[in-house]
């Protein structure tokens, strides 16, 4: 086994830090520039370097530019999307409302990460106990991607406002595949400086210093945070 202890530059350090303090969540900013084959491939191959449970890189990338398609996630959308304004009351039914939850037609590519849950056979190192940790690799992917759409000034948003099943049929996924992200990508005119949700009044990002919590010992490291 070959080993490498290479240190990562400053410069590449604050990079890496950017790129997650200024990943968004996009859902209005797209431009309709193709993204060109090479770039997707990057992005692709990042999120194919996630972390998952034995190994078993459970997912598959289904690219989808088939305006009808996403004309019929979009129909599938706007269903479930009643549906979820329903359950607040009054201002808070009006302000979801107002809220743009979604880029299925605007932007140039739709992407759905899928979790194959049979991959690699029914003993997966690490993933006896804990069976949905094939999930959570498969979410690790698209977080991989999204990080490295957004240095290459791609903008993505994650569309979960739909029914599971009624996706599953739309992209004609065998039983044992979980379509577990439907993505909108493109480049973007901008990115916003603070997650839209928060910059609309719809929910502020918690203080960290509330959800650091320590043990006996850990205590007085946290609160020197
Ligand atoms: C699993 C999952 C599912 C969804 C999301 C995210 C994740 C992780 N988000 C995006 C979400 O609202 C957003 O990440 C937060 O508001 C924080 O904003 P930034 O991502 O930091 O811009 C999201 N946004 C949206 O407009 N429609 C949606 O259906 C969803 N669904």
């Amino acid at each position: 086994m070959t080993t490498s202890n290479h240190r990562f530059s400053d410069a590449e350090r604050r990079g890496l830090y950017r790129a997650i303090h200024e990943r968004r969540d996009v859902r209005s900013q797209f431009l309709p520039d193709r993204i060109p084959s090479d770039v997707l491939a990057r992005l692709l191959e990042a999120a194919h370097h996630a972390p998952s449970v034995g190994f078993m890189q459970p997912w598959d990338f289904i690219v989808i530019e088939s305006r009808s398609v996403r004309e019929t996630v979009l129909a599938m959308f706007e269903q479930e999307n009643q549906k979820a304004a329903e359950r607040f009351e009054g201002e808070r039914k009006e302000h979801y409302r107002s809220l743009k939850l979604q880029g299925i037609m605007e932007s140039p590519l739709n992407l759905c990460i899928t979790c194959d849950r049979s991959r690699g056979g029914p003993h997966v190192l690490g993933r006896n106990s804990i069976v949905d940790t094939d999930l959570f690799s498969t979410c690790l992917a698209v977080q991989n991607l999204w990080l490295a759409a957004r240095v290459e000034g791609i903008g993505v948003g994650w569309v979960s406002i739909l029914d599971q099943e009624q996706l599953s049929t739309a992209l004609n996924l065998p039983e044992h595949v979980y379509p577990l992200a439907y993505l909108c990508l493109g480049y973007v005119s901008d990115f916003l400086d603070q997650p839209e949700l928060e910059a609309k009044g719809w929910r502020s990002r918690l203080p960290l210093s509330e959800l650091v919590h320590g043990d006996q010992w850990g205590q007085a490291f946290v609160s020197g945070l």
